[in-house]
């Protein structure tokens, strides 16, 4: 695996085996990598020539009063994982590569990226979607893998993408959970032993909402409110936002008919967990894949097996 920190190096080495045929993805990460990163990993490695992995914290989504600073970070381990997993470049810049002088042009998906988490995090959004602008910029990747657990900025992707006629394939994967249901997250290292036990209440109030749905509620707003009630469950859960949205579109619905997103904020302390569920979807119950917005599995875009690919 080859280390880059200077976008033109990355560009230069990606340019010469993009000249040969290779196909490149994509997979941005924030770093300290767990199960759910290297899912996305797999996928990528499975489906395309050569994987890059970025990882940085990128200050431009982080409002002033949030964790930038003590984001956990571990480079070394991370790399080890990413080595050991067979990636190929692992693209680690610097604030100072990426963003050499205050960055003036930015990318922005309003009104979606002002709802749900936007609301709670202004600006965002906007972050993100700049960041992954410029990562696609820089990469020129043929596919991109983001994971569901973040359906808001998948959806917020897919939108730029389209909007703005991206030559990149945005591909989503489902959820990966530890033991207890609760979903994968660097943050989750924030959380104390006793707020760890308590954040279960997260998948759990996902499953009640499915078997809510299943037993033929179709309102949304008393959805909201039953699911509100049974986070109450848990004295240390802090309820956020607890939204039944259309999958596709985010927009709020009154009766659950097409496939909606039951999207969760919820607090544990200073910590703050999202999760989401797809329900009413015609997939398979549980598999939180995102209707009408991703493309389908199975579409390779690997050239030919087995030419030389850059360790
Ligand atoms: N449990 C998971 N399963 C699948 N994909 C995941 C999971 N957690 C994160 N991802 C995806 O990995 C990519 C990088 O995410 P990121 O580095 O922010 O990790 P994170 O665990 O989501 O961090 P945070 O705790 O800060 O939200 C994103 O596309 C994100 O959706
Ligand atoms: C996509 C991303 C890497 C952009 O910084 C980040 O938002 C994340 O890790 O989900
Ligand atoms: N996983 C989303 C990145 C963030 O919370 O900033």
């Amino acid at each position: 695996m080859r280390v880059f920190s200077s976008i033109d190096e990355l560009r230069h080495t990606l340019d010469a085996l993009k000249r040969q045929g290779r196909t490149v993805a994509l997979v941005p990460t924030m770093g300290y990598l767990h199960a759910g990163h290297m899912e996305l990993v797999s996928r990528a490695r499975a489906e395309n020539d050569l994987v890059v992995v970025s990882i940085f914290v990128n200050p431009l989504q982080f409002g002033q009063a949030e964790d930038l600073s003590k984001y956990p970070r571990d480079l070394e381990r991370d790399s080890a994982m990413l080595k050991q997993a067979g990636v190929n470049f692992l693209f680690a810049p610097g604030v100072e590569d990426m963003y050499p002088r205050p960055i003036l042009a930015v990318v922005d998906v309003p009104d979606l990226g002002r709802e749900l988490e936007g609301a709670v995090r202004p600006g965002h959004f906007a972050g993100v979607a700049t960041v992954v602008s410029k990562l696609f910029n820089i990469v020129q990747p043929q596919t991109a893998y983001f994971g569901e657990k973040d359906y808001q900025q998948v959806v917020i992707i897919k939108r730029m993408v389209e909007d703005l006629a991206i030559p990149v394939r945005v591909i989503s994967v489902p959820t990966v959970r530890d033991a207890d249901g609760l979903a994968f997250s660097s943050r989750n290292v924030y959380l104390s032993a006793e707020e760890r036990r308590a954040a279960a209440i997260v998948p759990q109030t996902l499953d009640e909402a499915e078997r809510l749905v299943a037993d033929g509620l179709t309102d949304a707003r008393e959805l909201e409110a039953k699911l509100t009630t049974f986070l109450g469950r848990e004295p240390l859960a802090k309820p956020e936002v607890v939204a039944v949205r259309d999958a596709s579109t985010l927009e709020p619905v009154g009766s659950i008919e097409e496939p909606v997103v039951v999207a969760l904020f919820v607090r544990f302390g200073s910590t703050r967990l999202l999760d989401n569920r797809v329900i009413g979807s015609n997939r398979a119950a549980g598999s939180n894949r995102i209707a009408g917005v991703i493309g389908g599995k199975g579409q390779t875009g690997k050239s030919q097996p087995g030419k030389g690919v850059t360790k």
